[in-house]
């Protein structure tokens, strides 16, 4: 059977952050208003949930089903479209969050490679999307290629060749790589129905000149807004007004990369920016010393001031 929600995934989705009190548990109270927030702040209305940004290596299964369904049930009749990340390590693991994640009606799964034992070629990479897409037949699968992270470095034009015959639900990557021929590959060798979304915030715009549909970040948390302008001007033809938005991201981005960002960084930054509190990352990532953040925000605020 055909996937149920053949609704093409287009436009900013928020690869969003896992609530997590100052006890370490998951905090499902912050999602509701965190889903409004994205919405009504930063005119972002899909979300990428349990990925890089929201540690899902770093959460139990268990926390990864609870936190899913309170995802996908907030975002009813709110968010165009909330994605469960459901890689694991263990086959077994992602095809149980994969059922879990059709029987909470998410509108997509997308699996990232596995980082421990890695798949050595693209053959044994797409078997095992392949047995975690069987689980869950009837969702739109995404892939989630991101080889600065799993340290699986195969092309992901060779991992999307025929894959449609072994995973009838294929519909796309999440690219989240700085390769923009194989980025550019993956597009053309799409058929209209798939997505090809990029992962790499801080050059997005080289990303939609090579004509990706969309894209999936953290930093559409709090920069969705500017990234909605972004897009917009890119679709106007107005590059000029594309690149200052993209050089001003960069500017910050780099600041902050000097000062040391990571996950738990960005989360303590998106805490700032937001009044939310999404508190700390879990370990091993370190607690965000507030001083630390705030210096990003300030910056934030010089370079984006308020209009
Ligand atoms: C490694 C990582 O977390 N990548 C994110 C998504 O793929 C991006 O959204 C980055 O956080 C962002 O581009 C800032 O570098
Ligand atoms: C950024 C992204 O897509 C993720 O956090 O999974």
């Amino acid at each position: 059977m055909a996937p149920a929600a053949d609704k093409k995934l287009t436009g900013l989705v928020a690869a969003t952050f896992t609530p997590i009190t100052t006890q370490g548990e998951i905090n499902l109270s912050v999602i509701g208003p965190y889903i409004d927030y994205l919405k009504e702040k930063q005119g972002v209305n899909s979300v990428f949930v349990n990925g890089t940004t929201g540690e899902s290596m770093s959460l139990s299964v268990e926390e990864r089903k609870i936190l899913a369904e309170e995802w996908c049930q907030r975002a009813k009749g709110k968010m165009d479209q909330v994605i469960v990340h459901v890689g694991c390590l263990s086959l077994k693991d992602a095809q149980e969050l994969a059922r879990h994640a059709a029987q909470i009606e998410a509108d997509g799964i997308a699996v990232i490679a596995p980082s421990f034992f890695k798949p050595s070629t693209a053959d044994a990479l797409k078997t095992f999307l392949r047995e975690v897409a069987s689980a869950a037949p009837t969702l739109p699968f995404y892939y989630y290629h991101i080889p600065s992270v799993t340290g699986v470095n195969v092309k992901a034009r060779e991992l999307i060749e025929g894959i449609e015959k072994m995973i009838p639900s294929f519909r796309g990557v999440k690219f989240s790589g700085n390769d923009l021929m194989d980025l550019g590959q993956c597009i053309s060798y799409s058929p209209p129905h798939w997505s090809v979304l990029y992962g790499m915030d801080e050059q997005l715009l080289g990303a939609l000149a090579m004509g990706a549909h969309g894209a999936v970040g953290s930093t559409y948390n709090y920069m969705g807004c500017h990234f909605n302008k972004l897009i917009s001007a890119f679709e106007k033809g107005d590059l000029v007004q594309a690149r200052t938005i993209q050089f001003k991201m960069q500017e910050l981005l780099s600041f902050a990369m000097k000062l040391g960002f990571d996950v738990g960084v960005n989360k303590q930054l998106m805490n700032e920016l937001s009044g939310l509190d999404l508190g700390p990352p879990r370990l091993p990532l370190m607690t965000c010393a507030t001083a630390h953040a705030l210096a990003i925000k300030q910056k934030y605020n010089s370079i984006f001031p308020e209009e």
